[in-house]
């Protein structure tokens, strides 16, 4: 193993993924783990230099307070208490904490500042290995950033040893599907299974105008498809998954209360027992990108915004129809074109259009017809729980306008929704 390591333990500080990310930025790589990790636990992880136990405001679980067990106190490596409750000498400006951390890393620990991506990739690869050995692991790839940058580095460890399916649910954006087979299968060569089961789900979702029923249709008849395509394949021992460390965090550690439960595939029958694989499970979504670009996957990949997992159904709203589905993936594709072509990609957090189910009197061809209206939508985000609205040039929407009722079929309308949130969400479903 090449990294060395500085321990984060959990006694209750909500900054401990922000010291996690100070210490890596540092160079060094460093995990947060329980407050009652054993010293065996600690052995047993790789070259661990030293640890810092982070105290704070959660110290007490349950009417007790909690701690580190003595045995750790008193273990051969650098330990750091720190308290955020002025006890122990921690100091408040930003850079004099840096300068205290550097020291207690570099000084005390020794650490070698060896954290990087290709060090980290040359790691995990040699944990999967050590994990799978010659066994075979499944992965649901959506394409999406998580599981095409896990799909990228099973590849590099165990090449075919490794399946990924690709449902192909008809709510994807344009041309997603096409990049996944061309990326995996043509270019990495991977064993993937591409499913065709756009009629299955439009099938399913026809006539269902609930926003909560048709997520749970989307989601169910995913389980479905997966179940059955991994009972067709032999001998699969291991399920890849794209959880990241925000995943992890957010699920609750022993000192938070489980804020949400995240399960990448779950819902799989119980006699489907896979032990999981989940080399990205330590990364922020940063660190993702950064990995999936050192793996050689495309920038289209690994920098794409934020899509919802019901995909385009969620923006065909209310009961999905094929051509109104049709229309939000065109519409969709022509901004995406645009704010690419004007240097709007990147910038903006995340646009899309989206279509209501109803239709308003125009004019085409100098005859009345009724079609649909699109809606645009482009905002900012930090966090996700607010957001404000992109200040698009006028100019642009205009031209945007003009090709979307041009070249959408159907759609005589566009709208620029000018909401932020609140009060408004960033889907419209
Ligand atoms: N169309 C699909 N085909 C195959 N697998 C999928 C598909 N949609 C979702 N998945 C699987 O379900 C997981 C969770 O999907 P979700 O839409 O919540 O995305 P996510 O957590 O952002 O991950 P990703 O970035 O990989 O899409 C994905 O990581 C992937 O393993």
């Amino acid at each position: 193993m090449k990294q060395d390591m500085i321990l984060v333990l959990d006694l209750g500080s909500q900054e401990n993924p922000r010291l996690a990310r100070e210490i890596r930025s540092l160079g060094v790589y460093s995990e947060i783990h329980p407050h009652d990790i054993t010293l065996e636990q600690v052995h047993a992880l790789p070259n661990v230099k030293g640890i810092i136990v982070n105290g704070g405001p959660n110290r007490v679980v349950d009417g007790v307070e909690i701690d580190v067990s003595t045995e750790i106190y008193n273990c051969e490596l650098p330990v750091l208490l720190v308290d955020h409750k002025g006890e122990v000498g921690w100091p408040e400006d930003e850079a004099d904490r840096k300068e205290a951390l550097a020291n207690f890393v570099f000084g005390l620990c020794q650490a070698e500042p060896n954290w990087n991506m290709e060090n980290f990739i040359a790691d995990q690869v040699e944990l999967i290995r050590r994990q799978v050995g010659d066994k075979k692991v499944l992965l649901a790839l959506s394409g999406g950033v998580d599981s095409s940058v896990v799909a990228a580095l099973l590849i590099k460890a165990i090449g075919k040893q490794l399946t990924c399916v690709h449902v192909n649910h008809g709510l994807l954006r344009k041309g997603e599907p096409e990049q996944v087979v061309k990326v995996f299968r043509d270019e990495m060569d991977a064993n993937l299974v591409y499913v065709d089961a756009v009629d299955r789900f439009l099938d399913k979702l026809a006539g269902v105008s609930d926003p909560e029923q048709k997520r749970k249709i989307i989601g169910g008849e995913f389980i479905r498809v997966f179940e059955e395509e991994a009972r067709k394949l032999e001998g699969i021992s291991f399920l890849g998954q794209g959880t990241i460390y925000p995943d992890i965090i957010e699920s609750g550690t022993k000192t938070v209360k489980a804020v949400k439960s995240h399960h990448n595939v779950g819902g799989l029958p119980e006699d489907l027992d896979f032990e999981l694989v989940e080399p990205l499970k330590m990364l922020f979504k940063d660190e993702v990108r950064a990995c999936g670009k050192a793996l050689g996957l495309p920038d289209s990949m690994v920098y794409r915004q934020p899509f919802p997992g019901p995909g385009l159904g969620v923006r065909c709203l209310g009961a999905i129809t094929r051509d109104r589905l049709e229309a939000v993936r065109e519409s969709d594709a022509i901004l995406r074109e645009e704010f690419a072509k004007n240097g709007l990609e990147g910038k903006v957090w995340q646009y899309f259009t989206a279509i209501p189910d109803i239709k308003s009197v125009g004019v085409r061809d100098g005859v009345r017809a009724d079609e649909w209206p699109v809606i645009i939508r482009a905002v900012n985000t930090v966090d996700a729980m607010t957001a404000t609205v992109e200040d698009v040039p006028f100019a642009l929407l205009q031209h945007i306008t003009d090709r979307i009722t041009h070249e959408v079929k159907g759609v005589n309308r566009v709208l620029y929704d000018l909401t932020p949130k609140p009060t408004g969400t960033i889907e419209w479903e």
